[in-house]
């Protein structure tokens, strides 16, 4: 388990007097805990009851921590360790809720029948009308064989389940878009593509997410080219523009010209190998990747870009490294040359911990909880679905990369996924690339 990634919550009691939390979080402190909200409890008398949210490295590491408070001693202790985030995943994410409520016999005839008849007939009679009477044009189908879930490998669908129902959550919450996680137990490409094509009508367009390489390559393809609506490989894409958009701010604060730059990209699958293809489409001239598998490497030479021995010659001799290879701690500190760009993406445990990637001397940083798809992918699909778009086209890509980079506040890499103002900016930068593609 890598840095920061072990997450649980502390109930602690302390004797009622200053200076016991101040102990406490001192202790954490020095072991190199992370804390996160502090809430209390209970304040009585005697004690006081508070929970303080922990990140930690592993579980050696929060026991090591819990001990370390214990011997405060004092009337200092930890009553209970809990797993906030698996309580937060109790009975699911989301929900399917009505907009209506039938509190009388005329709503129910309004909203069920006899009067739903004659909405349906409405649309038989013009389908277009679907996108009034329905919800299909606000739906994205969600839709996974679970290969690739996170950098987790190829654990199935039920068990990338909660990514799934993860981003769901983002598109309601960020964008208003209903996403129904579709879990697929087939990868075959043929499978895929027939399943997918024979359930769209219910949809407005289509993210594919965590399916692995290179298989996924294909399915997108082809899925794009057989379906009327936006199809989008949420790994591929999504990260692709989020990648950019980060790349432009961090070359922006060091003076360099990304066009210019050297930039290496280690790890050619699903997210590599889109990095590179639209870092070429935005202009950069010498794009250099590098992957264990040969194949990877020859589609990136497929697509213009140079192919690297490995990810050693990547670290010697590029401005801006990326890293998507899933695989915890593979770059290492003494790798780093002076004033590099590191951009570590892969999840849950990124190649190099941004902390360490700076203390070996690179002038910028990040991992892939900070440059993630999620700045990207709600406003995409709210701007393609609301100007009715057929396609997500490279132009609305780059389009939604530069609202994130006007969307960063001064001194940050990349804005708070919290900020409504990306996700509108990003819709509204990719709705107007639509509506300029449709007035041609
Ligand atoms: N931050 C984000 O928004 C974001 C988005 C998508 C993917 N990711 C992360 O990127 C990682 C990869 O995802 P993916 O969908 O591209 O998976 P993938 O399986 O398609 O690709 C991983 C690639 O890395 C290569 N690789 C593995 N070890 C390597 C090494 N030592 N050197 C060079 N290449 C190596 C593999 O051969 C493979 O081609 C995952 O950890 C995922 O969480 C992050
Ligand atoms: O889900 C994420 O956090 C990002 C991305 O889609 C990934 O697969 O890592
Ligand atoms: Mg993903």
């Amino acid at each position: 388990m890598g840095h920061g990634q072990f997450l649980r919550n502390l109930i602690i009691e302390t004797p009622s007097k200053p200076g016991n939390l101040g102990k406490v979080t001192m202790a954490i402190g020095q072991l190199n805990g992370d804390i996160g909200d502090i809430q209390t409890i209970k304040v009585g008398t005697l004690s006081t009851i508070r929970e303080i949210a922990l990140q930690c490295n592993d579980k050696a590491h929060l026991e090591e921590i819990v001990e370390a408070i214990d011997n405060l001693k004092g009337g200092i202790k930890v009553h209970t360790v809990t797993d906030d985030v698996l309580q937060a995943h109790e009975g699911g994410k989301i929900h399917m809720k009505a907009t209506h409520e039938i509190r009388s016999l005329a709503d129910l005839r309004r909203v069920y029948t006899p009067g739903v008849a004659n909405v349906c007939k409405t649309i038989q009679e013009d389908p277009e009308q679907a996108n009034y009477f329905t919800g299909i044009s606000n739906t994205v189908a969600i839709v996974t064989d679970g290969t690739a879930i996170l950098g987790l490998g190829d654990i199935g669908p039920v068990a990338g389940m909660p990514v799934m129902e993860g981003k769901a959550v983002l598109f309601d919450q960020f964008v208003g878009i209903s996403g129904v996680p579709i879990l697929l137990d087939t990868s075959d490409p043929d499978q895929v593509v027939e399943t997918v094509k024979h359930i769209h009508k219910g949809f407005g367009a289509i993210l594919l997410e965590d399916i692995g390489s290179p298989h996924c390559f294909e399915i997108e393809e082809r899925l794009k080219k057989e379906l009327p609506i936006p199809v989008m490989h949420d790994d591929q894409h999504g990260t692709a523009v989020v990648a950019l958009a980060a790349a432009l701010t961090a070359s922006q604060h060091v003076g360099v010209d990304l066009a210019n730059a050297s930039v290496g990209q280690i790890g050619l699958g699903a997210a590599g190998l889109a990095i590179s293809r639209m870092f070429m489409a935005y202009g950069v001239k010498e794009m250099k990747g590098t992957d264990l598998n040969p194949k990877a490497k020859a589609m990136l030479a497929g697509f213009g870009g140079t192919v690297a021995d490995s990810m050693e010659e990547i670290m010697e001799t590029c401005d801006l490294v990326i890293a998507t290879t899933g695989v915890a701690n593979l770059i290492k500190p003494e790798m780093i040359r002076k004033g590099q760009i590191i951009l570590a993406l892969s999840n849950p445990n990124a190649e190099i911990a941004p902390d360490e990637a700076l203390e070996a001397g690179a002038a910028y940083a990040a991992d892939g909880r900070l440059v993630n798809n999620v700045l990207g992918f709600p406003g995409i699909f709210r701007g393609a679905l609301n100007a009715n778009a057929k396609a997500i086209t490279y132009p609305m890509l780059i389009a939604a990369a530069l609202a994130i980079v006007d969307s960063t506040k001064r001194d940050d890499l990349v804005p708070h996924p919290l900020d409504p103002n990306v996700h509108i900016n990003v819709a509204l930068a990719v709705e107007r690339v639509v509506y300029e593609e449709q007035a041609k």
